[in-house]
């Protein structure tokens, strides 16, 4: 009996990212079909099954792979710290910008000013960027607004893009981002009770958040902190992950892992040793190396121990305005190879399907049938192309949810 379906593309190779002893899953003389926001199916074209297609598109010999997915971004937020960029240049260090009201929490104040219209056009300019290089699902915190009114006000943005855009936005909450100066005198102790209290409860219950996070660290909060904030999640049913050993090992990452977080993120100064309770906990390790390449970072993650311990590594931009104003997750993926040695599979795989289990998706980021139908076709001789240039390719064609979005 003939089968019937949406899409039907032929003339493919394709990048399955299964798991599979054939680097990226890959199958030469592929084809998928789509139905509704489905796959139907993908493997070898000679193994089609008897399907009647409303719409077919010649893949023309290029290379399929699921869409790609930036799981790590503060892409909403108000003003800019380009002039910050050019003190520093000129010698001032992080300290002197910080005392001067610089950093997070002149973006903190930038953002608690610019109103949710304004917002949204800046953190629309960013994302559109991203889309451009056939991302289709992307993670975008909260973490500057640091009051309930302002952080409910960058949470509703977000989910306002992903509404508008052919993007599945995931949002997390990242109240615990840094402290406030007006909780400088009571301090982060009380900071994270009225968080604790007040702002991820309502969050919460306005199902503004998919996930929690917190930045552990010594200029952020402390693991005690950190864990007070991982219980009010899961009191809320929510799940978390952490920004965890960036710039020390406060064991943040092992926290994490026992709170079954979804992912850690940063990750240059954890132990080798530490890997393994997150092989066991499941968590995805984050790298970022837009922040590792801004800060001057020498301190590398544990690559190849997570690597041996089959600790899943996601890729991601961490695009936010002060550590990595970088819309490339491409820039992202070569800078995986070339500043931590990933390699391009490794990198690729970062950007699909690992980076959609560290949203804890499991529907998508490989071309499999029954997973989304989020897939980018590319003008390429080998998917390592995607790593290897920097900002170099554009998908010839990209399916969102099943929706064509164009086919050049
Ligand atoms: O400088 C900023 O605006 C964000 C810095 C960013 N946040 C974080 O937790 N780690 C980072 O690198
Ligand atoms: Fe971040």
């Amino acid at each position: 009996m003939t089968q019937q379906c949406d899409w039907l593309l032929g003339n493919l190779r394709l990048a399955t990212l299964t798991d599979s002893e054939i680097p990226y899953g890959a199958i030469e003389d592929g084809a998928v079909a789509l139905a509704g926001d489905r796959v139907i199916y993908a493997g070898p074209a000679t193994d089609m099954p008897d399907l009647a297609a409303r719409r077919r598109l010649d893949g023309r010999g290029r290379w399929a792979t699921p869409g790609l997915v930036d799981c790590h971004t503060h892409l909403v937020y108000g003003g800019s710290r380009a002039p910050e960029f050019e003190q520093r240049l000129r010698g001032a260090s992080y300290e002197e910008i910080a005392r001067a009201g610089g950093g997070i929490l002149s973006t903190v104040a930038a953002t608690r000013l610019a109103g949710e219209d304004e917002l949204y056009t800046s953190g629309r300019q960013r994302l559109l960027r991203l889309l451009e290089e056939g991302v289709t699902t992307v993670e975008i915190k909260s973490g500057y607004g640091l009051d309930l009114e302002s952080e409910l006000k960058m949470l509703r943005v977000a989910r306002r893009l992903g509404e508008d855009l052919p993007v599945t936005v995931r949002t997390t909450f990242l109240g615990a981002h840094a402290l406030p100066a007006e909780y400088r005198e009571p301090g982060a102790d009380a900071y994270i009770d009225m968080l604790c209290r007040d702002m991820l409860p309502e969050v919460a219950r306005q199902g503004l958040a998919d996930a929690v996070d917190v930045f552990c660290e010594g200029v952020g909060f402390s693991p005690a902190q950190t864990e007070r904030v991982f219980e009010a999640a899961a009191a809320h049913g929510l799940p978390v992950k952490g920004h965890v050993e960036q710039l020390s090992d406060l064991k943040g990452a092992v926290l994490a892992a026992r709170h079954r977080a979804l992912s850690v993120d940063h990750l240059e100064y954890l132990a080798a040793a530490d890997t393994n309770v997150l092989a066991e906990a499941g968590t995805v390790a984050v790298l970022l190396p837009g922040a590792f390449y801004y800060l001057h970072e020498t301190r590398l993650p544990p690559v190849a121990a997570l690597r041996e311990r089959g600790v899943p590594m996601a890729v991601a931009t961490d695009l936010n305005p002060g550590t990595s104003p970088m819309a490339s997750l491409l820039t992202a993926m070569n800078q995986a190879c070339v500043l931590f040695h990933l390699t391009p599979e490794e990198a690729l795989r970062g950007a699909s399907v690992n980076g959609a289990r560290a949203l804890g998706l499991d529907d998508r980021g490989q071309l499999v049938a029954g997973q989304r139908a989020d897939l980018a076709l590319w003008d390429i001789d080998s998917p390592a192309e995607l790593s290897y240039g920097l900002n170099y390719h554009r998908p010839g064609a990209l399916f969102q949810g099943g929706v064509l979005q164009h086919d050049h």
